[in-house]
């Protein structure tokens, strides 16, 4: 294995973009060249690449160009969206209508190129874009095109994605983050130890070496800086070498400088080969210089889409110049695309302000725009697009359909996914799992029940049998409210690992639900053993061993259903009132509190897995021919005790074969439940 200082020279050399990349803490200095569509990178990216990495996987580097270039075609994007009024009491059906989010949106992005979109806020730009890279749910008409083919599965895992907020774990450190990233994004002929070197590469590459061991952090949790998290974010899609890379805001909250320094890096990412399609707010002319092409979006309507040096000109032809001449080509769009015409006098900043009141008259500017986009651009645009040219940037037809056929599979194996999403949930999760407010709260109720049921005696028959139920409800509860949150809280990341294409989700569900074991298992063990003794149940290890397999089970069981609840529903709020009023049916019918339950509801409690666990705990602690003393001197069976009676036959492996279909039914429904709720 080679040094990385060595290796990453040595992509250096073929790939322009990494020496600008590596001197990120220096100053950068990116300035606008000419349009990049000639650049041709794919005779070495071809011809050498995928030999280089067949015959020897270790020279394999994210630094080096993109090995499959992507050439990027939409024309007459349109999506819409339908809104729905909640009815009232006066018009209960309430009202729908449709409301176009894009409309006809065109453009074209090679290899090597930045495409930048602009437009004021709501004017589309991230549904573009999340368009573009095929996550937008929903029928959207037109046509896009990756390489003349559509979107396929092989196309998402070359596609990087960064979201305008960034979902990270809190917990993990920027390395480990990186690092389980590569483990689970990079191809399994890359071993452990070269994957982890390639998110080493990255810290490098983006100057995160200050902070590699700093915690992510989050809202509650301080963590490394804005523009950190938001190359960390970079840092994980460019460790798959990404083909297309599509950015929502990279800049946004950031200062001048830190933007200037990520559009820099992405620029530079552009350079080795990518296609590089962007959505930023407000760029400085210094930023507006690195676009090689730009796309302005009105109201979800085109203003303009071509190369971004000529902007100016185009709008000088159809009559709309700036105010003054150096002003920032991005201030002027955008004062376009908000229907402002910029006024030629530059002092006078009100007469600018008082036009924001026209409605009609920014609308008639708009409209005129848009037929002018109509009128001069989009002709040449769409005999651009539909030009069947073998782009020379393009693998031939054949490299398509081979891109298709040979990369359908995942990245890395089921077992390799699993162990990767366990050991990162087992390290996000130990300062939860092992918290000291939750080993407070069951240990303090352990001992306080112990102290409450203190040595209780058989001839106490109620006592004790009141000390089973409480075992079958509260560790019915506590697992159960806990599990609600697991798919809830991590539906951001599933969603955006997912739509990477990072695993499979019965890997990601395995590796969750045993994640949790441990935890969930030891504190009930911890909880039992205390209070089993404390309370005076029978003197037999068989019998405590019993009761705490039995209590146990029932954890498992109600963890299920917790995690079903939770997947079903997806929201915490609407998940917990539904947990509490199921496990308060649980309570009632569970046969302690009520003996004489009417017929017709009697039935309530064999969906209870609470009756279940109660029911065999009683038949774990007592014998069947086993006496208390009821009365003064006067001896009854245990199992006439009306409590007990009421429980029914003593068929013990009825009972455990009901908890063990629940144990699996539930966990098989919130499976089903996840996978409806996910992007394919
Ligand atoms: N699922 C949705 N439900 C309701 N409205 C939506 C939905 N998706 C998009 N919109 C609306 O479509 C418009 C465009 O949204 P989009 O997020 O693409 O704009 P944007 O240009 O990226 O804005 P910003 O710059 O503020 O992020 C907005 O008015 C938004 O409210």
């Amino acid at each position: 294995m080679m040094p990385p200082e060595q290796e990453s020279s040595i992509a250096a050399g073929n790939c322009p973009a990494n020496i600008m990349l590596s001197n990120w803490t220096e100053t950068v200095s990116v300035h606008a060249e000419p349009p990049v569509s000639s650049i041709n990178t794919t005779p070495s990216s071809q011809d050498r690449l995928p030999d280089q990495q067949q015959s020897n996987p270790s020279s394999f580097s994210i630094l080096l160009e993109c090995l499959r270039p992507v050439t990027l075609k939409f024309e007459d994007v349109a999506y819409s969206i339908s809104l729905s009024t909640k009815g009232t009491c006066c018009s209960p059906n309430g009202t729908k209508s449709t409301r176009s989010v894009l409309n006809g949106v065109s453009g074209i992005c090679r290899p090597g190129e930045l495409l930048a979109m602009l437009g004021p806020s709501g004017s589309g730009k991230t549904t573009l874009l999340t368009a573009l890279a095929g996550r937008l749910p929903g029928k959207i008409s037109g046509n896009i095109t990756y390489n003349g083919l559509p979107f396929s599965s092989s196309m998402k895992r070359k596609t990087g994605f960064v979201a305008q907020d960034d979902v990270l774990y809190p917990h993990l450190t920027v390395i480990e983050t990186l690092t389980y990233s590569a483990l689970l994004r990079l191809p399994k002929k890359l071993t452990r130890e070269e994957k982890i070197e390639q998110a080493e590469m990255v810290i490098k590459e983006l100057g995160l070496t200050r902070c590699r061991n700093n915690i992510v952090g989050g809202p509650l949790l301080r963590g490394i800086s804005g523009g950190e998290r938001k190359r960390v974010s970079i840092g994980q899609e460019m460790l798959v070498n990404p083909c297309l890379l599509l950015l929502d805001e990279p800049t946004s909250g950031l200062d001048s400088t830190t933007a200037q320094r990520i559009v820099a890096t992405i620029k530079g990412l552009a350079r080795g080969g990518r296609t590089v399609i962007t959505t930023i707010h407000q760029p400085s002319s210094r930023l507006y210089r690195m676009f090689d092409k730009v796309v302005v979006l009105s109201d979800g309507c085109p203003i303009y889409s071509g190369q971004a040096g000529r902007v100016m000109e185009y709008f000088g032809s159809i009559g709309y110049v700036p105010g003054f001449n150096f002003m920032n080509p991005a201030d002027f769009l955008l004062d376009l695309a908000n229907g402002i015409i910029p006024d030629t006098r530059e002092d006078d900043q009100l007469e600018v302000h008082s036009k924001v009141d026209h409605l009609e008259d920014q609308n008639s500017v708009k409209q005129s725009l848009i037929s002018s986009y109509k009128k001069n651009l989009y002709p040449a645009l769409q005999a651009e697009i539909r030009r069947n040219f073998q782009d020379p940037a393009l693998p031939a037809s054949s490299g398509a359909s081979s891109l298709r056929n040979s990369e359908d599979q995942w990245t890395t194996t089921w077992w390799q996914q699993f162990k990767v999403v366990l050991g990162r949930g087992l390290r996000e999760r130990k300062h939860e799992s092992f918290s000291g407010l939750r080993i407070f709260q069951v240990m303090s109720v352990s001992i306080l029940s112990g102290l409450l049921w203190w040595h209780s005696d058989i001839s106490h028959i109620q006592d004790q049998v009141g000390l089973l139920f409480f075992f079958s409800i509260f560790w019915g509860f506590f697992p159960l409210f806990n599990a609600i949150f697991t798919f809830p809280q991590e539906r951001p990341m599933l969603i955006k690992e997912r739509s990477s294409g990072m695993y499979r989700l019965s890997s990601y569900y395995f590796a969750r639900i045993a994640g949790d074991l441990p935890m969930e298992l030891i504190l009930p063990t911890i909880f039992v053993t205390v209070t089993y003794w404390m309370g005076g149940l029978k003197p037999s290890l068989i019998t405590f061993i019993l009761t705490l397999l039995i209590i146990l089970f029932n954890v498992l069981v109600s963890q299920g259903l917790g995690l079903a609840l939770g997947a079903i529903l997806m929201e915490v709020k609407q998940a917990t009132t539904l947990a509490s009023v199921t496990m308060l049916v649980f309570l009632l019918a569970g046969g302690y509190y009520i003996q004489h339950i009417p017929q017709f509801i009697a039935w309530l409690k064999y969906i209870s897995f609470s009756h279940y666990c109660y029911k065999l705990l009683v038949a774990v602690q007592y014998s069947a021919n086993e006496v208390y003393e009821c009365e003064l001197g006067m001896h009854c069976r245990v199992m006439d005790f009306p409590a007990i009676k009421y429980l029914g036959p003593d068929n013990k492996w009825w009972d455990v074969a009901a908890l063990s279909m629940m144990l699996v039914g539930y966990r098989i429904v919130a499976y089903m439940a996840l996978r409806m709720g996910q992007p394919h």
